[in-house]
């Protein structure tokens, strides 16, 4: 705030030191919610959760405001301070984001505390706005300690992804498991179960089988449509359709732990899922394929303007993985490429006896187009 807009009702001087306790931990909560809101939005690309920081940032500011600035800034006598030279040896070591993200909350909800009670006496509404910052911090924060535990290794699996497979239930548990033990070995990164056919019970059950298998092969787990049976089966995440539940309302569901993924058919609807919390986009239908039938076809018109739209947001954070989906293959992948994709989801083409083969030569085409991937940093 410009000093001269200092508009707070000045009717007495207060205490330096009390005045430097404010100073002090309004500057340590706001840059310890920063640091969150950067580790959110950067490393765990955890869009909601940075979002819900950057508010509290904001609203910590509006409340900050209510103290009178200029007493505050006179106040302020960094080299008197005695605190600054009493360091401790573990504040000079983050050894991974877990670590840097419960210093930042610890430290955070500390100042926020201090400034909660030390602003009691000069202005009781900033005292009451931060302490409900407090509280709404804590919710934010245990979300994003789990966030970066299970989350952060979702995520930074589903950056890496190049290979998405969509398979039914198969005849039995035991045929679906041997399918996704075979696609997992072909260096299939993501296996998504999409069977209409099933009944509720059956399709939990092979959901439940499903998570078992890929958490040991390391492969995501993903259910079609189906919200409810992803959560109870403990899936990786859930994908949906424009014509489904909401984003939104998915993630009420499936958690800020889980990845949601959105399918789009044109341009406006990469734009929505960009500004959703939807953490990966299905592009297509690019050709017509056996799985499901089409009356439109986007094709590689709607790839290439999905490509321009990726590469012209010069903040990847504001980006979403795009898997182009809709009968490709190993005979029409360079196409795909070609728009620039990287990455895509196969049904019919992954469905035979050649289906390790038809994976391999798809990824390897892939992996000649670069796919942004800042969620290299160790997370654990
Ligand atoms: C990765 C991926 N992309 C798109 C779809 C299609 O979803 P939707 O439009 O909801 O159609 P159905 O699959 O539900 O028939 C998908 N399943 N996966
Ligand atoms: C579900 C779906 N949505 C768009 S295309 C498609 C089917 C994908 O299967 P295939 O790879 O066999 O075309
Ligand atoms: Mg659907």
């Amino acid at each position: 705030m410009n000093p001269d807009e200092d508009h707070h009702p000045v009717d007495r001087e207060y205490p330096d030191t009390i005045m430097r306790v404010l100073d002090a931990n309004a500057n340590r909560a706001a840059e310890g919610l920063r640091t969150l809101e950067e580790t959110a939005r950067f490393v765990l690309n955890a869009h909601a959760l940075t979002s819900r920081l950057k508010t509290l940032r904001h609203d910590l500011a509006t409340a900050i405001q209510l103290l009178p600035r200029m007493q505050l800034l006179r106040a302020r006598d960094t080299a008197g301070d005695v605190g600054t030279n009493a360091t401790t040896q573990s504040e000079h070591q983050r050894s991974n984001v877990r670590h840097i993200v419960s210093a930042g909350t610890g430290r955070t909800q500390q100042a926020l505390r201090c400034l909660e009670e030390y602003g009691k006496i000069v202005d009781a509404e900033m005292a009451k706005r931060v302490e409900q910052i407090r509280y709404r911090c804590y919710d934010v924060f245990a979300e994003l300690e789990q966030v970066c535990v299970l989350g952060g290794d979702r995520l930074s699996r589903l950056q890496r992804a190049r290979v998405y497979a969509l398979i039914d239930g198969g005849e039995d548990e035991t045929a679906m498991v041997q399918r996704i033990g075979l696609l997992a070995d072909a260096g299939v990164d993501i296996i998504q179960l999409r069977d209409r056919s099933l009944d509720d019970r059956t399709l939990f059950e092979r959901a439940v089988a499903g998570t078992a298998v890929t958490g040991r092969l390391g492969v995501l787990w993903i259910i079609n449509d189906r919200a409810d049976i992803a959560a109870a089966s403990n899936a990786d995440g859930v994908h949906v359709g424009q014509e489904e539940l909401p984003v939104g309302q998915v993630r009420r569901i499936v958690g800020s732990q889980s990845i949601v993924g959105l399918s789009t058919h044109d341009i406006h609807q990469v734009r929505e899922a960009f500004a959703s919390t939807a953490d990966y986009i299905g592009c297509g239908p690019v050709f017509p394929g056996i799985t499901k039938q089409f009356e439109r076809f986007p094709g590689c018109d709607f790839l290439c303007e999905v490509s321009r739209e990726i590469s012209s947001r010069a903040d990847h954070s504001e980006t979403r993985p795009a898997f182009a989906i809709g009968g490709i293959g190993a005979s029409n992948i360079d196409q795909v490429v070609r728009a620039g994709f990287g990455r895509v989801a196969m049904s019919g083409a992954i469905a035979g006896a050649d289906s390790a083969e038809v994976a391999r030569e798809v990824r390897t085409k892939l992996e000649t187009v670069p796919i942004d991937n800042p969620a290299d940093m160790v997370i654990a």
